[in-house]
């Protein structure tokens, strides 16, 4: 039985970093759902036709990490019809063999929900904000409106919106170097393996 690690939480609060080191830790792979929404909405067009026909090479593009991408992905992610036509390639890549890490908003809630490990990743807002400054190299004060306007669109739509699933553990980032929030993050898993 493949081993599905769920990852959540809200931006730049360090999951993709947590998710990645776990994956190679226990030799896992590893999906960054955000990248799936970020390339429906730079395909632009109907994001539901995108949706539907997303293809690996749409991923590679080099324009997806920027403040602008994460606020159209933000868009295209609240139309349930973008979501349910993503969710079947999401579960069967939660289904890897040995195991997967994957991480997003609602893969504790609705991808996953019967993940072995769950964690919901935050930091707080000014965290957050400093650490996507410092890797984009744009105003702190601009990232910190574009992550909070992100977020509340996340928290507040109505088909999976972000929130930490009732059985995850809960994982504050912002007093925590990378290596100690990993640390943490990979002991939890292993005491649900062992
Ligand atoms: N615990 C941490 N302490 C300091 N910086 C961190 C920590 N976790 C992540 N970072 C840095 O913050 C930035 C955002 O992390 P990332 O993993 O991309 O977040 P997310 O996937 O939640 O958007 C990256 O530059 C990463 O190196
Ligand atoms: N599982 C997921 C992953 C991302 N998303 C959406 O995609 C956007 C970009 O996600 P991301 O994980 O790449 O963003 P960051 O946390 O890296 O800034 C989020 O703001 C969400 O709107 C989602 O709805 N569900």
């Amino acid at each position: 039985m493949p081993f599905t690690i769920a990852i959540d939480g809200p931006a730049a609060s360090g999951k993709g970093t947590i998710a990645r080191a776990m994956a190679r830790h226990f030799g896992f792979s590893h999906l960054d759902t955000g990248l799936l929404y970020r390339a429906v909405g730079a395909l632009g067009g109907d994001p539901i036709v995108a949706a539907r026909g997303l293809q690996p090479a749409d991923l590679e593009r080099d324009d997806l990490r920027s403040a602008e991408a994460g606020q159209a992905a933000s868009r295209v992610a609240a139309i349930p019809e973008v979501r349910a036509a993503l969710v079947d390639f999401q579960r069967r890549f939660a289904r890897s063999e040995p195991g997967a890490v994957l991480d997003g908003r609602d893969i504790g809630t609705v991808i996953c929900p019967e993940a072995e490990v769950k964690l919901y990743v935050t930091a707080s807002d000014q965290v957050r904000a400093g650490r996507r400054a410092l890797e984009l190299g744009a105003d702190v004060a601009q990232i910190l409106t574009e992550l909070r306007e992100r977020d509340a669109r996340d928290a507040a739509r109505d088909v999976a919106p972000m929130r930490p699933a009732d059985d995850a553990i809960m994982l504050d980032t912002s007093d925590l170097t990378i290596e100690q929030a990993l640390t943490q993050a990979i002991a939890h898993a292993e005491r649900v393996r062992a």
